[in-house]
């Protein structure tokens, strides 16, 4: 494992393009290092893919211009001490406390079902990113683990809890994932979290329906992601159409579980009244070839600067959401990635 991460540390220095990654429940860390420093543009070729929420950047670590390299991942969990949330700041609070008031307005206007809203928090900190990273593979074995860096888009790393499509011999496999609380041993969900995530549901299947045969929909089950607990449910199918994935891809992504339902009035609204830019955060990432197709939402995310960190987290508004009950949720979403942080 030193060898990739030694790797990963020249190719930085050096201003040039790589991906570290490791599946869920799998101990094999995979990466990418691009021979030049080009932006490629994503158009459906083999290598690993990284796109932004709104699709505008859509860009791909080519295999045909990249070295491949595998480890196995031997570092122990980490126990060293975990890095302090910041304390609560009253004016982000206020500020996103009132766009979730406004988001249940509109809900409540009729103009959409649901919204995730979301905010960002920078740290002014400089981040040791390989000892980060390593706890961020050791800490969150359950989630698609990633470090990302282009010297023209930055550099991001995360823990996602969420499988945005899965392909491979003709089979498609992704989930539906929404509603959020700690995780305990006896967990109830209320009657709004399982609305929210049924309405993610609803719209995976629907939009996959033409595209596929035999479907099978699992029911609703708890999903731990670190200190969190979320409902989940398992779509698989078989594709009737063997190359129909990047359609697939587009008509899923912004699924309700990162934007709302239906997508075109909540993305509208999103990009009108979150008054920031997500760039990658709640985009898609992963694996693209001829044999398979292994996508993740960018979710549990940070952007690495050289002196300061941003945070990305979000959660679903419905008619019953409470603003604050909403912003504590964000502040559990954030402490799962701020605990990884090593300065
Ligand atoms: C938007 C995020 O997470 C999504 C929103 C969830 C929710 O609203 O409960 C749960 C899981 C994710 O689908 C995030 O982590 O930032």
């Amino acid at each position: 494992m030193k060898k990739v991460i030694e790797k990963a540390r020249l190719h930085y220095r050096k201003d040039l393009p790589f991906v570290l990654f490791a599946n869920p429940e799998e101990d094999k860390l995979q990466a990418w290092f691009q021979r030049d420093n080009s932006l490629t543009l994503f158009k459906g070729q083999n290598g690993f893919v990284f796109t932004s929420f709104n699709k505008e950047q859509s860009y791909s670590i080519e295999q045909s211009n990249s070295d491949f390299y595998e480890e196995k991942i031997t570092n122990k969990s980490d126990d060293s001490p975990d890095f302090e949330k910041p304390e609560i700041n009253i004016i982000e609070k206020k500020n996103f406390e009132a766009l979730v008031a406004d988001s249940i307005q509109a809900i409540l206007e009729q103009q959409f079902q649901k919204v995730v809203v979301s905010r960002k928090v920078l740290l002014p900190i400089s981040i040791d990113f390989e000892v980060s990273f390593l706890k961020l593979l050791s800490n969150y074995k359950k989630a698609f683990r990633y470090l990302f860096y282009h010297p023209k888009v930055g550099m991001w790393m995360g823990a996602s809890p969420e499988q945005l499509l899965h392909i491979e011999n003709n089979n498609i496999k992704t989930v539906a994932l929404a509603g959020t609380q700690l995780y305990s041993e006896n967990i109830i969900w209320e009657t709004k979290e399982k609305e929210e995530q049924q309405f993610v549901t609803d719209f995976i299947t629907n939009q996959i329906t033409s595209f596929t045969e035999e479907m099978d929909i699992s029911n609703p089950y708890t999903e731990k992601a670190g200190n969190l607990a979320h409902i989940k449910t398992n779509i698989s199918a078989k594709l009737v159409a063997s190359n129909s994935a990047l359609e697939i891809v587009n008509a899923l992504h912004p699924t309700p579980a990162i934007c709302g339902l239906p997508k075109e009035p909540t993305l509208d609204f999103i990009l009108a009244n979150e008054k920031y830019d997500r760039k990658f955060y709640s985009g898609f990432l992963g694996e693209w070839s001829d044999v398979k197709k292994n996508l993740f939402v960018n979710l549990r995310c940070m952007e690495v600067e050289k002196e300061a960190v941003r945070l990305y987290v979000g959660c679903g508004i419905t008619k019953d959401s409470n603003p604050e009950k909403e912003f504590f949720e964000t502040e559990n979403k954030l402490a799962t990635i701020v605990k990884i942080i090593k300065i």
